[in-house]
């Protein structure tokens, strides 16, 4: 059954993820030029570097062993391990199927100033806040996967001068998206317990959201 509070966090992502975002609609629309889809891989790395220092961060709040067991695995996806080379190298390949230098990537020279204080707004929401607070806030990964295959598609119909390798970022990202997002939601239904343990993780979850967006508006207006 779902309760009202799951309602209410599947609605806070319904409105405000970035799948509506004017960037990422254009970009559907295949109407990016090759320059503007550089600036956001280029940008997107910032984000996707810290996904495991905030979950590292998540993971120090976690005194179940259980838990810290499901939760490490997130770590291991970006960083790899086990033969996989992991989620960062998959995006440096991303990088470079779009023709962009791995050492500039990594450099981190490039990196808009919104998209720093975004990325420090999640790394910090996670630090400082809750577990609860700081597992909502990945919640906006219920819409990721669907807004991945959306990406992929207009990746192979328009983008065609990115190698295709360079798609297997996303390709193994909605599997894992999936589960991930299924994992969080559990854990968060279980957790909230009182109204103001529910409000704090809408809050959070909207954070995030509005964060996602403020990434997307620097990137949008980005100098050419
Ligand atoms: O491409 C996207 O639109 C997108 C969005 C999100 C998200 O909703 O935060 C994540 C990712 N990608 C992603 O690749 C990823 O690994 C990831 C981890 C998390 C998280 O909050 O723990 N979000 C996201």
């Amino acid at each position: 059954m779902v309760t009202t509070f799951e309602s209410e966090l599947r609605a806070v992502p319904e409105r405000r993820y970035h799948h509506r975002h004017p960037f990422n609609l254009r970009m559907h629309q295949g109407l990016l030029l090759p320059e503007e889809l550089r600036t956001w891989i280029l940008n997107r790395f910032h984000y996707q570097r810290h996904i495991p220092v905030k979950d590292a961060l998540i993971l120090a709040k976690l005194e179940d062993p259980a838990l810290r067991r499901l939760w490490i695995r997130r770590i291991t996806d970006h960083d790899g391990g086990d033969g996989d080379e992991g989620g960062i190298e998959r995006w440096l390949r991303l990088g470079e199927a779009a023709g962009l230098d791995r050492a500039d990537l990594l450099s981190g020279r490039g990196v808009l100033p919104g998209v720093r204080l975004a990325v420090d707004g999640y790394v910090n929401l996670c630090r400082h806040g809750t577990p609860l607070e700081a597992v909502a806030a990945s919640l906006t990964e219920l819409f990721a996967p669907d807004l991945m295959a959306t990406r992929i598609a207009a990746f192979e119909r328009h983008y065609t001068w990115i190698e295709p390798v360079g798609l297997a970022y996303f390709r193994t990202r909605v599997g894992q998206g999936r589960r991930d997002s299924d994992e969080a939601l559990s854990l968060v239904l279980s957790w909230a317990r009182t109204r103001a343990e529910q409000e704090a993780a809408i809050a959070a979850l909207s954070y995030k959201c509005e964060l996602l967006w403020t990434l997307l508006d620097a990137v949008e207006r980005a100098p050419a």
